[in-house]
């Protein structure tokens, strides 16, 4: 009798001290699964809209960016000649009053868009300016207009250009600098040959900070050209426009002076083989046609007709 009542009273007490410990082991658990549906969800909402909104140039372009690529539609065939002429016209206008002109093409490198076949022909990593998965700054589109020796570009300053909080690194704006006058030379060289050239000056002066995200627009010109050198001049601005990743739709913004971030007062060297490659890739040559896609006029190296 004793005994049982001993044990009865032990169970009793055994169930008092767990029921407790066992409620709150069911909590616990119950908490920290709370816990993680909700904080986890809530950090990949925030961690999912971020990257949505950064991994990529926003879909919906400024109007000076859609201008630029609605102006240059064009219907004609033209052969590449390295006069300065190519049957455009000789209106050596401003830059701006240039743009409403047909006569510019897209400029279109293989080894910028065809990664494979980059991989597969001697370069070694992707290019720091024209790697359509990069992240730092990235030129989205180039326009050359060889009779008045100019170029524009529409640029994305994506997150891996940041310095400041928010803020891009004078570095991203002097690379993009470096190859604008790279390409601006190499397009007017007189000696035909790819990568023929190397730019030896870039004197950037840094205007306004760039924030992250921004898309801005490149737009520059062959200054002068002696002997071997190339002296190009160009300007990094808002395009007349809001220039905080999407401009204003009204007309007025539009019509607004272009905010400038920086400039530049380059030259490039005409004709020197940089690197030492002998093959069909190296003697490319560049061709004017219409992209049978888009209908637009674009200059784009021989290679795209290479295995
Ligand atoms: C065809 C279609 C198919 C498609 C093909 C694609 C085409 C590609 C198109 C687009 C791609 C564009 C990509 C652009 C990328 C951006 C550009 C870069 O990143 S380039 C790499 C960074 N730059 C360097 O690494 C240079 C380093 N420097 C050097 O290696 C040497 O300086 C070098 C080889 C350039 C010197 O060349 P020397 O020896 O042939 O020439 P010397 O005689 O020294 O100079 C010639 C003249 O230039 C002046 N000069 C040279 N360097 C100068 C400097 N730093 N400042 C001022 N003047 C300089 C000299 O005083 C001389 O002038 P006087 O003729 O005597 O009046």
């Amino acid at each position: 009798m004793t005994t049982t009542s001993n044990r009865n009273i032990s169970t009793s007490t055994v169930r008092s001290s767990f029921l407790p410990f066992l409620a709150g082991i069911a909590f616990g658990i119950a908490s920290s699964i709370l816990y993680t549906r909700v904080i986890c969800s809530r950090n990949q909402k925030s961690s999912s809209s971020s990257s949505s909104l950064w991994l990529q140039p926003p879909s919906t372009l400024p109007r000076f960016a859609q201008e630029i690529l609605s102006n240059h539609h064009h219907t004609n065939t033209e052969k590449i000649s390295n006069d300065d002429s190519n049957g455009e016209s000789t209106n050596a206008s401003s830059p701006n009053t240039a743009l409403s002109s047909e006569n510019w093409t897209e400029v279109r490198l293989r080894e910028w868009e065809d990664l494979n076949w980059r991989d597969a022909n001697g370069w070694q990593g992707r290019d720091l300016c024209h790697n359509p998965q990069g992240l730092g700054v990235r030129i989205l589109h180039y326009y050359y207009k060889a009779s008045s020796k100019e170029m524009v570009g529409v640029v994305w300053f994506g997150p891996h250009a940041e310095s400041h909080r928010g803020l891009c690194h004078g570095g991203a704006m002097t690379s993009l600098m470096d190859d604008f006058c790279g390409h601006l030379a190499f397009l007017h060289s007189t000696s035909g040959q790819p990568w023929s050239g190397a730019t030896v000056q870039v004197n950037v002066s840094l205007k306004k900070p760039v924030k992250v995200g921004s898309i801005l627009r490149i737009i520059g010109r062959i200054d002068k050209h002696e002997g071997r050198k190339i002296y190009v001049h160009a300007t990094l601005d808002d395009g007349g426009g809001d220039n905080n990743g999407g401009s204003s739709i009204d007309g007025e913004e539009q019509n607004k002076d272009p905010l400038v971030y920086a400039t530049l007062e380059g030259l490039s060297i005409d004709g020197v083989k940089m690197s030492q490659h002998e093959d069909p890739v190296s003697k490319r040559t560049w061709e004017v046609e219409v992209c049978e896609h888009s209908g637009r006029l674009q200059r784009r190296d021989s290679g795209w007709k290479l295995l």
